[in-house]
């Protein structure tokens, strides 16, 4: 069995110091990141040069020496190989052609067809398999189909994902359609991930928080299960981190009822409110606040000995809550990692 750190919690064991990386650890708040970007000229022209996302995935590693290393993508690809348009807006976001319509879903790719498309990752994964640090873990990554769908449905981000729970009341068949075909696409495309040597993957449903009741196990926990079995059956133990997004309530008993072997916590729910209702259940990665990255300073090093010591008694995979932000000071990411290799010795 592999000594890594992120596997080890991965397999259930509490460790005295918890392994840390961080969502978006390769971005703007890097400087070498920015230089990359300009090379490669812009977003997705980097996501598809292998060569340089690879390049750009190892910064943070050489810089702080994380745990673990996520694959540089976006998790707007595979609509991108199902057919839909894409670009980014510069200080906007993400834009893409809608699917609100039968004929629209028609005119998308079957599943199997995403690979052509996407094989200028897999090629980033192998190369990232080799060069990485013996002892640093790969994580390869996918959206989850509802957070994929919102984007789909509205064309853009939305704050409510508004255009997404309106074709979901008003035509469930059609949407459940479009949630079927990208949970099929999913299991393709990290497949061929792990193929290329992703030891981890993680499943990113960042707007699950808007999915209540009935919606959320038909649109959040079932093409979580779904995805999870299959990807089990294909590659078995290989170890699968969800991230239901601002779940609340529902983070209770998520990995049970979906098979994943982490769930990631945003910092909506206290780190002792998890330790007690979730982390029974097994690994728990998280949950400081993003906005610590900018601000630094004491309440810095009080809220991430608090999470640690909150998480201590069982598996954990220190994190943010979300993504670090552009803003973010580069010395306040030390600050947290310093602080984290520390207290758990004290
Ligand atoms: C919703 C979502 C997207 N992408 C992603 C999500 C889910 C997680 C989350 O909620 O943050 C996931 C994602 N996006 C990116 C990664 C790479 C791995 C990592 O470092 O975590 C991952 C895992 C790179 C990226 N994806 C994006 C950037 C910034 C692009 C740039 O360099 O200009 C990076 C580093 C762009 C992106 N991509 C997306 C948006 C909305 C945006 C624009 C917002 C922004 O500008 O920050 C879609």
């Amino acid at each position: 069995m592999t000594d890594k750190t992120i596997l080890k919690a991965l397999r259930g064991e509490a460790q005295d110091v918890p392994p840390i990386w961080m969502m978006r650890q390769a971005g703007r708040y890097l400087p070498e990141y920015r230089a990359t970007r300009a090379q490669a000229g812009d977003f997705l022209s980097l996501c598809y040069n292998p060569e340089l996302a690879a390049e750009v995935t190892l910064q943070p590693i050489r810089r702080y020496g994380f745990d673990a290393a996520i694959l540089f993508a976006d998790i707007l690809l595979l609509p991108q190989a199902l057919g839909a348009d894409l670009w980014f807006v510069t200080g906007e976001g993400p834009r893409l052609s809608t699917v609100t319509s039968q004929a629209d879903f028609d005119a998308l790719k079957p599943a199997s067809d995403v690979h052509e498309v996407l094989s200028p990752i897999y090629e980033t994964v192998s190369i990232l398999s080799r060069e990485l640090p013996q002892e640093t873990t790969l994580i390869g990554f996918a959206g989850a189909p509802w957070t994929v769908a919102t984007y789909m449905v509205a064309g853009r981000g939305t704050p409510d994902q508004g255009p997404a729970h309106a074709l979901k009341d008003e035509n469930r068949a059609l949407f459940a359609g479009l949630i079927d075909l990208l949970t099929e696409g999913t299991i393709e495309y990290l497949s061929r991930q792990i193929e290329a040597g992703a030891e981890v993957v993680k499943l990113f449903d960042s707007w699950a928080g808007s999915l209540k009741g009935q919606d959320f196990d038909d649109f959040a926990l079932q093409p979580a299960r779904r995805i999870i079995a299959e990807l089990k059956a294909r590659h078995p133990g290989i170890p699968v981190i969800a991230f239901p997004r601002e779940a609340g309530d529902r983070y209770v008993g998520f990995a049970k009822a979906t098979g994943a072997d982490c769930v990631a916590l945003d910092n909506s729910v206290s780190a002792q409110w998890a330790a007690d209702h979730v982390q029974v259940d097994g690994c728990v990665q998280g949950n400081l606040a993003s906005s610590h990255m900018v601000t630094g300073g004491q309440a810095l090093i009080d809220e991430t000995r608090e999470i640690v010591q909150a998480f201590q008694g069982g598996p954990h995979i220190f994190n943010l809550g979300h993504g670090i932000t552009p803003d973010a000071d580069p010395e306040n990411v030390q600050l947290m990692i310093d602080t984290v290799r520390n207290s758990g010795r004290g």
